[in-house]
């Protein structure tokens, strides 16, 4: 029987309170209204940045809520107006949506968009109201526009990309975040050309998406930096040249900073931050080379966090900049990434290190927290 325009009841987890486990129960997803999209989630990954937004770090974390950004599945049905998908069609969600209308998207500047940002940051959809319900008949929060911890989501339509239907979708959804991240920082945000020396702090999806895309680029160096030493087998399969522990490879008076300047006579080109630790991005500005080495943060940081340096650090030409999203525009770039992705130059397979079924998210949750997991994908069909 059709579920076109009807509500669904589904399994989905739910998030009802900053620091508690999720609660798997039945949900009521209602259909999609105009320019909304109902996708049918296959399988979802959990981002460091919903275990963030779960600890009650996040200022703009709310509850209850659906969380999850990292998934794929297929249209199922499609609300008024919708144009760049129909029923059927393998997707991505997108938590940086793309109108290709705003001031934003038609800068040539930036993947940033403001279509829906507003709304999608209070945890709403674009008409300030919601699709999910439990069954006491509460209202349950969107998050990030995504919300992918549910069987069913409603996404606005500038917040989804159709990807290729031989994509396996278990592992293209990692592309919604963050191998997408990584990459996108390292060959957009940055655009590390060849000969060029990176530093990566935090050997984590992302970093190590980093590390990837610094690869294919032809970096002369790419040290990866982690408190972790099982990061280091992996940091060098993904194409790191060093890996540096600081707990346990600095000598008597040597800093991390010291030690990057003087592997690297004088300073990196590029520095990356995924750890979301502002000391750790202080340190990531200043082993750049003096003159033209550029920092790009890219970890979240909590609430009422703040990065410092000495000005003279920026005087001296240093740059500090931020990416999003790894800087790739959703639904123009995605298509390109899957297909890279299908060729085998870039790697996605790679990072699943936990499969589950998605009634054992908390211990998907879990799992980030031990160093060896880089992704635990959830398969919403168990
Ligand atoms: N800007 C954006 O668009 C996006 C930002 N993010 C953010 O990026 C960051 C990375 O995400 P993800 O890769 O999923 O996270 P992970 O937790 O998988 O990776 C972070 C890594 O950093 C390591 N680390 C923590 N503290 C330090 C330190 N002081 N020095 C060196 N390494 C350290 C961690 O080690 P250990 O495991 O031992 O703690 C871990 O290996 C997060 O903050 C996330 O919220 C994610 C996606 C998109
Ligand atoms: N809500 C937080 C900020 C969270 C944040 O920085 N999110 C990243 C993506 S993290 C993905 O895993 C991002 O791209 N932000 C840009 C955006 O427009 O959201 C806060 O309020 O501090
Ligand atoms: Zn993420
Ligand atoms: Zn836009």
């Amino acid at each position: 029987m059709s579920t076109v325009g009807k509500a669904i009841t589904c399994t989905a987890a739910v998030a009802y309170e900053a620091g508690k486990p999720l609660t798997v129960e039945e949900i009521i997803v209602d259909p999609p209204k105009a320019h909304e999209v109902r996708i049918k989630v296959e399988y979802t990954a959990v981002c460091h940045t919903d275990a963030y937004t779960l600890s009650g770090k996040d200022p703009e974390g709310a509850f209850p809520s659906v969380l999850g950004h990292e998934g794929a599945g297929i249209v199922e049905s499609v609300g008024e107006g919708v144009t760049n998908v129909k029923p059927g069609d393998h997707v991505i969600a997108l938590y940086t949506a793309e109108c290709m209308k705003c001031k934003f998207c038609k800068s040539g500047k930036t993947n940033l968009c403001g279509a829906v940002r507003a709304t999608q940051g209070k945890g709403v959809m674009p008409d300030g109201t919601v699709r999910f319900h439990n069954k006491k008949g509460e209202d349950l929060l969107h998050f990030m526009g995504c919300s992918t911890f549910s069987q069913y989501t409603v996404v606005a339509d500038v917040s989804v990309v159709a990807i290729d239907p031989k994509a396996p979708m278990d592992r293209a959804c990692l592309l919604g975040c963050g191998v997408t991240t990584g990459y996108g920082a390292a060959i957009k945000t940055a655009n590390v050309q060849k000969g060029d020396t990176v530093a990566v702090f935090g050997a984590g999806t992302v970093g190590l998406s980093i590390v990837q895309g610094a690869k294919v680029r032809g970096a002369s160096r790419i040290i990866v930096i982690d408190l972790n030493q099982g990061k280091k087998d992996w940091s060098f399969q993904f194409g790191a040249t060093d890996f540096v522990n600081p707990s346990t490879d600095l000598k008597e008076g040597e800093t991390i900073v010291s030690k990057l300047i003087e592997m690297t006579d004088g300073g990196l080109d590029f520095t990356f931050d995924c750890t979301g630790n502002v000391h750790v991005m202080r340190d990531a500005l200043e082993a750049c080379h003096k003159g033209w080495g550029q920092s790009i943060i890219i970890g979240v940081a909590a609430a009422g966090e703040e990065i410092s340096t000495r000005p003279f650090q920026l005087v001296t030409g240093r740059v500090w900049k931020g990416s999003a999203f790894g800087g790739i525009k959703g639904r123009s770039d995605m298509g390109g990434l899957i297909s890279d992705y299908m060729n085998g130059k870039l790697k996605v397979d790679e990072f699943v290190t936990h499969e589950r079924k998605f009634t054992d998210i908390n211990e998907a949750f879990e799992d980030l927290h031990h160093g060896d997991c880089l992704r635990t994908v959830l398969d919403l069909s168990k």
